[in-house]
């Protein structure tokens, strides 16, 4: 399922943010979108999950054109946020019935796969509890399982690792080497790069809502100097 932004600018109200933003994640690979503190990222993502409209340019995955099929091209997609958004009056079960039907989940396979990630992440024993008493970390492991529960062709993932336990960081990497090699997508955006290098297929660089440069994960010290750490 290949995501395909053409000439997109767009922001929130009259601020624009992003300027004639164009790249393309290939079906089955991972991209990591990343930039500076306020360059973009989040907005970029905030268009592409359609949270906020465009003033200009396309955003379309596989041949599904967001403006004219939301809700096909919307189901599709699976979107970890930042900070994680647990709702108050819903218990661990409850959050993942509800994402069980809201994608249509075959609910005998989908509690298998859920068994599964809860042992994974250390949550199975916790599927009475509110997540609103979770701490930060879990409460990002149940997002993280919520979006691994379902069959969604376009993962999105809005800094994945702060705030995760190494444990939680290796199981994350192995879920997603497993779910690129089914052919799934991923674009994430993350400050980290060196824990997502190995796994990255391409960068996209953003800079001050503009793409600065992109490429291959294997050219990034030489495309972008300036956000690579020197370690000498
Ligand atoms: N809700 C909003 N309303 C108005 N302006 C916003 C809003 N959210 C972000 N901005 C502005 O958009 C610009 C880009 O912010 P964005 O959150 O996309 O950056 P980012 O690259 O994700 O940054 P970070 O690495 O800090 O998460 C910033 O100038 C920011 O002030």
């Amino acid at each position: 399922m290949s995501l395909k932004i053409k000439n997109l600018s767009g922001g929130y109200g009259q601020l624009t943010v992003l300027k004639d933003v164009s790249f393309t994640v290939p079906d089955g690979t991972l991209t990591a979108l990343v930039g500076l503190n306020g360059s973009g990222k989040s907005t970029t993502i905030n268009h592409i999950i359609g949270l906020l409209n465009p003033k200009q340019g396309d955003i379309t995955l596989n041949d599904y054109l967001l403006t004219q099929k939301p809700i096909t091209y919307k189901a599709q997609i699976a979107y970890i946020p930042e900070q994680p958004v647990v709702y108050e009056e819903l218990t661990l079960k409850e959050h993942l019935s509800l994402t069980m039907a809201a994608y249509h989940l075959d609910e005998k396979v989908a509690w298998q796969r859920a068994d599964k990630l809860l042992k994974m992440f250390r949550l199975e024993d916790k599927l009475n509890w509110f997540p609103t008493h979770f701490s930060k970390g879990m409460r990002q492991k149940v997002m993280i399982v919520m979006a691994f529960i379902t069959d969604a062709k376009l993962f999105i993932i809005d800094e994945p690792f702060l705030g995760l336990d190494v444990i939680a960081v290796n199981d994350l990497l192995a879920l997603i080497d497993e779910r690129k090699q089914q052919g799934v997508t991923f674009l994430l955006t993350t400050h980290v790069l060196h824990t997502i290098e190995k796994h990255a297929d391409q960068f996209v660089y953003l800079k001050d809502g503009q793409v600065a440069a992109q490429g291959a994960m294997t050219d990034f010290a030489t495309l972008v100097p300036e956000l690579t750490v020197d370690e000498g």
